[in-house]
């Protein structure tokens, strides 16, 4: 990945006027034995349904693969993913390396934050800013090599750090961009229906380590708030602790269980506009718990920074109106950082 990508995402955090430290340095979660005042939310997030049938579950080896993310996107706007290729060793090396660095002290962690002028780093999921209650999480945002911060975190023993995420996001290109095929395909679009970005050389990506520490109060508290993801996709490795949440219109908040060496994918608000709306951009969240600290690695992919982004006109007919207008992924992520779960509508057509 190359900089200008990195510094193109950065910008868009940069002119957030929202922005201040509160917001982006965590609590010292294992000194905290009560849930402290600025981390109790008032809406209890114990309520959840029971669903017969749960989040769609896809083996990419089963011939009806497709026609099964059509309807999963359709509907749910997120599924799980099997038989995907990523090698478990890889899963593994990375669920050991989030470990790793979460599981250092705070002080120390604390000496890889994230500038406010900066995306990248150790620090609160970036949406805090939108919330008056905090977190009960941390994160750690990669672009391309994490060496700059990696090398804060440990002088003399970053390399296998370092080595395992540029492993991983190399894979996890290869398995977004295979996937997206597979969206493509499943609506009858050709490589021409999306020029483009089927003629883009830079997609842009960013990972994603985050940390849940064990709660005291796990049902005041809240891991990360209900949002969409801007990516065209996102694949999240979960581990084995349950803690993810997708809401469904007229249900409510289903939880997505971990399958063993699955990734979670959801669809994202750039590829809800390509689409026209076809598919639903997955509005999730995640909870903590109070006996296991749980991590997760989600790994955003999204389109060029500067390529007009707009519904396929395959997709627009007189049933279906054409519902947005065109905008660059970088016009979006600013609005993302001003209008939070509100940018979709700021580019919607009236109708
Ligand atoms: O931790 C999870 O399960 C969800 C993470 C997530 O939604 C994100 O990083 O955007
Ligand atoms: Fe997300």
């Amino acid at each position: 990945m190359n900089n200008n990508n990195n510094n193109s995402v950065s910008a868009s955090f940069k002119t957030n006027p929202m922005m201040n430290l509160d917001h982006i340095i965590p609590l010292d979660f294992k000194t905290a034995l009560k849930l402290p005042e600025s981390h109790s939310w008032s809406t209890t997030t114990s309520t959840h349904v029971e669903v017969d049938a749960g989040v769609p579950v896809v083996d990419l080896g089963d011939p009806e693969a497709v026609t099964l993310i059509r309807g999963a996107c359709e509907k749910w706007g997120m599924f799980q993913v099997t038989s995907h290729g990523v090698p478990i060793k890889l899963l593994n090396q990375i669920e050991f390396q989030t470990k790793r660095l979460f599981g250092l002290p705070t002080n120390q962690k604390l000496l890889a934050v994230r500038s406010p002028e900066e995306c990248t780093g150790y620090g609160l999921p970036r949406i805090s800013t939108f919330f008056s209650k905090l977190f009960w999480s941390e994160g750690f945002s990669i672009m391309g090599s994490p060496l700059h911060h990696a090398r804060q975190l440990w002088p003399n023993h970053h390399f296998d750090f370092c080595n395992v995420m540029v492993e991983y996001q190399k894979e996890l290109m290869g398995l977004s961009e295979r996937i997206l095929g597979l969206m493509f395909t499943s609506m009858g679009l050709t490589q021409e229906d999306v020029k483009c970005l089927s003629e883009s050389k830079h997609p842009q990506a960013l990972l994603q380590l985050n940390s849940y520490p064990v709660c005291p109060d796990p049902t005041r508290a809240m891991g990360l708030a209900p949002h969409t993801d801007s990516s065209l996709l996102t694949l999240l490795y979960q581990t084995n602790i349950s803690g993810l949440q997708v809401f469904r219109e007229n249900v409510g908040w289903v939880p997505v269980n971990p399958i063993s060496g699955a990734f979670v994918v959801n669809v994202g608000d750039m590829m809800h506009i390509i689409c026209n709306g076809r598919f639903k951009t997955a509005l999730h969240r995640a909870l903590v718990n109070q006996t296991h600290h749980r991590i997760s690695i989600a790994y955003f992919y999204g389109p060029p920074k500067d390529v007009n982004i707009s519904p396929s006109i395959r997709l627009v007919d007189r049933d279906h109106p054409i519902l947005y207008r065109p905008v660059t992924w970088k016009e979006y992520l600013d609005s993302k950082a001003t209008h939070f779960n509100k940018a979709l509508d700021f580019i919607r057509f009236e109708v």
